[in-house]
């Protein structure tokens, strides 16, 4: 290459030469480098293939970009209608921030399964990061910490390993059944169905997590609200934030999102510490006692212990770490099971006669002469195709949880430039007529035929309530376990009606999990033969 570059420029050399006799060598040298240069980057240029645009998308106005045309509600629904414009993939400026939007199953693919490394980053919010104690959790962590890794091996395959979820099997069934005999103390008198199983999901989780219910004046006085402060959170979480947008104003924090969030986490700080705390004292109180220390073996027992591990042990984790992992799954375990419970029901109360197949199923599988137990779920298939039907018309993250573009790549066509945050509208899919006869009608049918080509492990794009990729849900076992033994129990323990005077309606109110704008009340009736099936019975 250099000898081509030479003889390319030799004539201007020689030039020089003949006209005023031998040239220094650094100034040769100096006129064959720049020759080289010039000659390299025109050769680059000629060969480089133009860079594919960016993806369509609508005008923004200057300096907040579309940010002032999404409205705050239901942004699934907004990025639905964008999409019908502007096609499966498009971009929004918000701010200055590039926001693409995907929403096809072969674009979808390529982010979660041949681009999954790539769009594994996160861009935590503000107020995601307040409520996570500084990203110390597993979903809002950066991909590339290696304290992600640890933290996600730690929940997805030592914590809620099948072996584990199976030895807490009790724990569940003790809450359910608490429930069920509550409610039979009450029938007659309307429940807030959302209410009900948001109660029963979040005892089952804190059984699991350290072996109880709320301890202390800080766990009973944040046990009234835990509901509120844990909707109130996922409304935070689904809010556009000018902060995040503008950090420049970040300090003003003009829609008081930060500040929200600031009190919500200083509620459950108080919990965890007390929590933690009584756990120390206990195991040193019994170490003083008899020489040894207190053998819990629940998830916070084991957090607690590789705390302990020295600080260079790879699965070390530090306190933050700990309330971290405990936020996920008092928030990732809680709301997602009782808004998909809400759903659920109030669909079957909308189509009496899907309801009646789901009665019938259990009074064939169950009979009414027993209570439900988990053995019975995979044989009830009727009622697990009305939760994927359900699924699919309501998905608790119609976005997922939105990704960071870690490099540049191409999408579709198009440059998707690294830094960029990308939404997966899944509900868009969902919704789609190309996919799905009749998309808007509840029809369970849809999933009876082959119960395996739409299940929940994220491998077909067309369907992800539990998401796909390295980012999947970790708590997906646990989660559609405790889903399904919830339901089940309700509709086979109870018959329910609307209160008189009262209609049903099936908006919903957007956060990072979209609910039921008003919560679902009904009535419940006894539906089993024996009052004593209502009783707590231990296995
Ligand atoms: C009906 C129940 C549930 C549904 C529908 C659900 C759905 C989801 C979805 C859609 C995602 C985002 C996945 C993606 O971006 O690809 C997710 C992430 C997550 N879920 Fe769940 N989930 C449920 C229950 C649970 C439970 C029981 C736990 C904890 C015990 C949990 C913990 C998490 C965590 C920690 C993440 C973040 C994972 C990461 O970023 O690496 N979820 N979930």
């Amino acid at each position: 290459m250099l000898e081509i570059a030479y003889s390319s420029f030799s004539w201007l050399l020689n030039v020089s030469s003949q006209k005023d006799g031998p040239l220094p060598a650094s100034f040769s040298f100096l006129i064959a480098v720049l020759g080289i240069s010039v000659w390299c980057v025109w050769t680059i240029r000629k060969s480089r293939k133009p860079m594919p645009p960016l993806p369509p998308g609508p005008r923004g106005l200057p300096i907040v970009g579309y940010l002032p045309f999404l409205g705050f509600d239901n942004l699934h629904l907004v990025f639905t209608e964008l999409a019908g414009a502007y096609g499966p993939i498009y971009k929004l400026w918000l701010g200055n921030k590039l926001t693409i939007v995907i929403s096809s199953p072969s674009l979808v693919k390529e982010v979660v399964r041949d681009h999954d490394v790539a769009f594994s980053e996160r861009e935590p919010p503000i107020a995601a990061q307040v409520i996570t104690f500084g990203s110390n959790d597993i979903a809002f962590d950066s991909y590339s910490s290696p304290s992600w890794k640890n933290k996600r091996k730690i929940l997805a395959t030592d914590m809620l390993s099948n072996a584990n979820l199976n030895a807490c099997y009790g724990l569940r069934r003790e809450q359910v059944m608490k429930t069920i005999r509550d409610v039979y103390k009450n029938v007659g008198n309307p429940f807030d169905i959302g209410e009900l199983a948001f109660l029963t999901a979040m005892n089952a989780i804190i059984g699991m997590m350290w072996g109880g219910k709320l301890r202390g004046q800080e766990g009973a006085a944040i046990e009234g609200h835990f509901k509120d402060l844990s909707s109130e959170l996922m409304v935070l979480l689904g809010k556009p934030n000018i902060s995040d947008i503008f950090p420049s104003i970040a300090r003003f924090d003009l829609q008081g999102i930060e500040k929200g969030m600031k009190k919500i986490r200083q509620s459950f700080n108080e919990l965890f510490d007390s929590v933690i705390e009584l756990r120390v004292n206990a195991a040193t109180e019994k170490k003083k006692v008899n020489g040894m220390s207190e053998q819990k073996s629940d998830f916070l027992q084991f957090l607690l212990d590789l705390h302990n591990e020295s600080e260079d042990s790879a699965s070390s984790l530090t306190m933050n770490q700990i309330k971290g992992i405990l936020m996920d799954l008092v928030v990732g375990g809680t709301d997602t099971t009782s808004t998909s419970t809400e759903w659920v029901m109030a669909e079957l109360m909308q189509h009496p006669e899907i309801m009646e197949k789901v009665k019938k199923e259990l009074g064939d599988v169950v009979g009414l002469n027993n209570t439900i137990e988990e053995f019975h779920l995979p044989n009830l298939s009727y009622l697990n195709a009305v939760i994927k039907e359900s699924f699919r018309l309501h998905p608790p993250l119609p976005l997922l949880v939105p990704r960071c573009c870690g490099q540049p790549l191409h999408l579709g066509g198009y440059t998707v430039p690294k830094g960029s945050r990308v939404f997966l509208n899944m509900w868009s899919i969902n919704m789609d007529p190309n996919i799905w006869d009749n998309p808007s009608e509840f029809r369970p049918e849809r999933f009876l035929n082959d119960s395996d080509k739409f299940d929940f492990r994220g491998n077909d794009f067309r369907y992800l309530p539990f998401g796909s990729g390295r980012r999947k849900c970790p708590g997906l076992s646990l989660g559609a376990k405790m889903l399904s033994f919830i339901l089940a129990s309700f509709l086979h323990s109870f018959e329910w009606k609307l209160p008189q005077g009262t209609e049903l309606e099936l908006s919903s109110k957007f956060g990072i999990v979209v609910k039921k704008k008003t919560p679902l009340r009904l009535i419940p009736m006894p539906r089993l033969t024996d009052f004593e099936l209502y009783k707590y019975q231990q296995i």
